[in-house]
């Protein structure tokens, strides 16, 4: 299937079917958030939105990447995350590339968000509904990211079936730029599981639809059903 692959500069037009990739760390972050019990997340697309967001609705928790700030309670760390009780929450997220992406193509028919975290269940989602061919967004560094490329390369072959080896996608991830500065420290709010839980394939069964209600764009789980274990394979 020929499936487009683009960073958000590179945007043009409103695609027909758009799936947004960010690996590390904004949709293995979402996917985490839903398992935690998260309702829905609504995408915000600047830090003073979020919080304005967040004020206008009881009961609403905000969510930014970077260090820990006031008025937010949570940040962009699957590893900090995965400790939360968040049932029955609605969660404002805004990060630097993964909810910028996933805005810029808002309007496009149907928007997934996705990451290794739910690949499986994106792809099998993605052909349920017979999509056809994809845009996939590759959001970080400018389309160039190889965590978010991999991915997006994985996904779309796991389109086409479910034999598709993840181990060779796994290790461009494991040693793209975003994971080393991850595992350096480079990062704010970090915790030293976080690579490891964003390579983490297939960890939850749901797909994660972006769609228009009253004006906000949220991304709501979507359960998909009889995912084949991922074929490992080596390395
Ligand atoms: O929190 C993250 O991992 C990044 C922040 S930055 O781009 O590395 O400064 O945001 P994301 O939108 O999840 O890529
Ligand atoms: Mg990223």
């Amino acid at each position: 299937m020929d499936h487009h692959f683009v960073g958000i500069p590179g945007l043009t037009g409103v695609p027909r079917v758009a799936v947004v990739i960010d690996v590390m760390r904004a949709f293995t972050v979402a996917a985490w958030a839903f398992s935690r019990g998260v309702e829905r997340i609504v995408l915000a697309s600047t830090e003073s939105e979020a919080l304005a967001l967040k004020e206008s609705r009881s009961g609403w928790l905000a969510l930014k990447d970077g260090a820990p700030a006031a008025g937010f309670d949570a940040v962009n760390s699957p590893g900090l995350l995965r400790s939360c009780d968040f049932a029955g929450r609605t969660l404002v997220q805004k990060t630097t590339a993964g909810t910028v992406g996933a805005l810029a193509v808002a309007n496009a028919p149907l928007v997934l968000c996705a990451s290794f975290v739910v690949a499986g269940p994106t792809a099998r989602f993605l052909r349920n509904k017979d999509s056809g061919p994809v845009t996939f967004v590759v959001t970080g560094d400018g389309g160039q990211a190889d965590e978010d490329l991999a991915c997006a390369e994985y996904i779309g072959q796991r389109m086409a079936g479910d034999d598709v080896e993840a181990a060779p996608f796994l290790h461009r991830a494991r040693t793209s730029r975003a994971a080393a500065d991850l595992a350096g420290g480079l990062r704010s709010g970090y915790h030293p599981d976080d690579v490891d839980l964003c390579l983490e394939i297939d960890r939850f069964s749901f797909a994660m639809v972006a769609r228009q209600e009253e004006s906000l764009t949220v991304l709501r789980p979507v359960a998909v059903s009889d995912i084949p274990p991922p074929v490992r394979g080596s390395g």
